[in-house]
């Protein structure tokens, strides 16, 4: 459903995203996760046409974010990190102005206010004025704005943002509920909301991937299995894979790239198996060359440490 190809972004010489690419199925939840300044914002702004890449391409439900805008617009809806909400109006007008600007049909545009204001439960407010609604029912009056015209794909930037826990455990299951109907991307600097609310995570950080998998495999990951990162050459990749993945403790082989004839790979194990040693033994053996052996599971764990460290309070209310 979305598909990003070699994005990268320069503002003048900032590089803000460098040559990232990334897949998001249809009826996925997948939560792009990076510290401030990552480049997450940038991507989301690529996605919804509201800015040009440099270079790379981003396609949304098979169209072309810069040859048919029109076309993405329609299919996607996006909520910004601060909700373009118009405080002078009440809920009810605001989401049939929205409604109108997406092209709804007057016949069709009351019952769809009813439908979105009953689904982001905003229907008991829906005379009030929007400067009178706490942060958590502007959020969701963002929310209703963002899917009034039934897009495919929503798009949503630190959705949780500045809400008091009560009002994040009530945003997320809205948003899981959406999950299915809609695919979404998620933007946030926190692991938990990767964790409850997204099947896939993609980690940015300094506007590249570091990253991307399902969360299940990830917190398993984080959770004491170890990855082994190993560089092999002289030998035919398919063939190193299979001996990699013969080796006893060895739960799963992902090639990762390749360069002059050198293939990187990441070994997983089983839990509590230490197959280094192993591993090194099996290359060895089959006389290849090893050319690099770590542990990359604390790297990950390092990652997120990296992650979470970065994240100064205020910093998120930027804007
Ligand atoms: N309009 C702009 N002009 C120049 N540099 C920019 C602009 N917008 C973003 N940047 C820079 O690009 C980089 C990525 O920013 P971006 O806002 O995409 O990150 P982010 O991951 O969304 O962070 P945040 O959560 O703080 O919004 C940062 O270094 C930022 O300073």
């Amino acid at each position: 459903m979305i598909k990003v190809e070699g994005l990268t972004k320069r503002y003048g010489r900032n590089v803000a995203v460098q040559g990232i690419s990334f897949e998001v199925e249809k009826g996925q939840i997948v939560g792009f996760l990076g510290p401030n300044g990552a480049g997450k914002t940038t991507t989301m702004r690529i996605l919804t046409c509201f800015m040009p890449p440099t270079q790379g391409t981003a396609h949304v439900a098979g169209f072309d974010v810069l040859e048919e805008p029109m076309q993405v617009k329609k299919r996607i809806g996006y909520l910004p990190e601060n909700p373009p909400v118009y405080p002078e109006m009440e809920v009810e007008e605001y989401l049939a102005f929205v409604g109108r600007l997406k092209g709804i049909p007057s016949a069709e545009l009351a019952k769809r206010v009813d439908e979105v204001a009953e689904r982001c439960a905003v229907a008991d407010v829906r005379k009030k004025l929007i400067a009178k609604l706490s942060k958590g029912y502007r959020q969701r009056v963002g929310l209703a704005q963002a899917i009034i015209h039934n897009p495919d794909v929503l798009i949503l930037d630190e959705p949780t943002a500045g809400l008091d826990p009560k009002q994040i455990h009530e945003t997320r299951d809205l948003i899981r509920s959406l999950a299915g109907e809609h695919t979404i991307i998620l933007s946030t600097h926190i692991l938990p909301e990767v964790e409850q609310t997204c099947d896939h995570v993609v980690i940015i950080t300094k506007g590249r991937i570091v990253a991307t998998d399902s969360v299940q495999n990830l917190t398993s990951r984080l959770r004491g299995q170890e990855a082994v990162a190993v560089q092999v050459s002289g030998g035919e990749e398919p063939v190193i894979r299979q001996r990699l993945e013969q080796v006893a403790g060895v739960s799963r082989v992902v090639a990762r790239d390749t360069h002059n004839g050198v293939y990187s790979f990441e070994v997983e194990s089983l839990p509590g198996k230490n197959v280094r040693a192993e591993v090194a033994r099996a290359v060895v053996e089959s006389g290849w060359n090893l050319s690099e052996l770590r542990a990359v599971a604390l790297s990950l764990e390092d990652v997120f440490l990296e992650l979470t460290a970065t994240e100064k309070p205020g910093e998120g209310d930027k804007q």
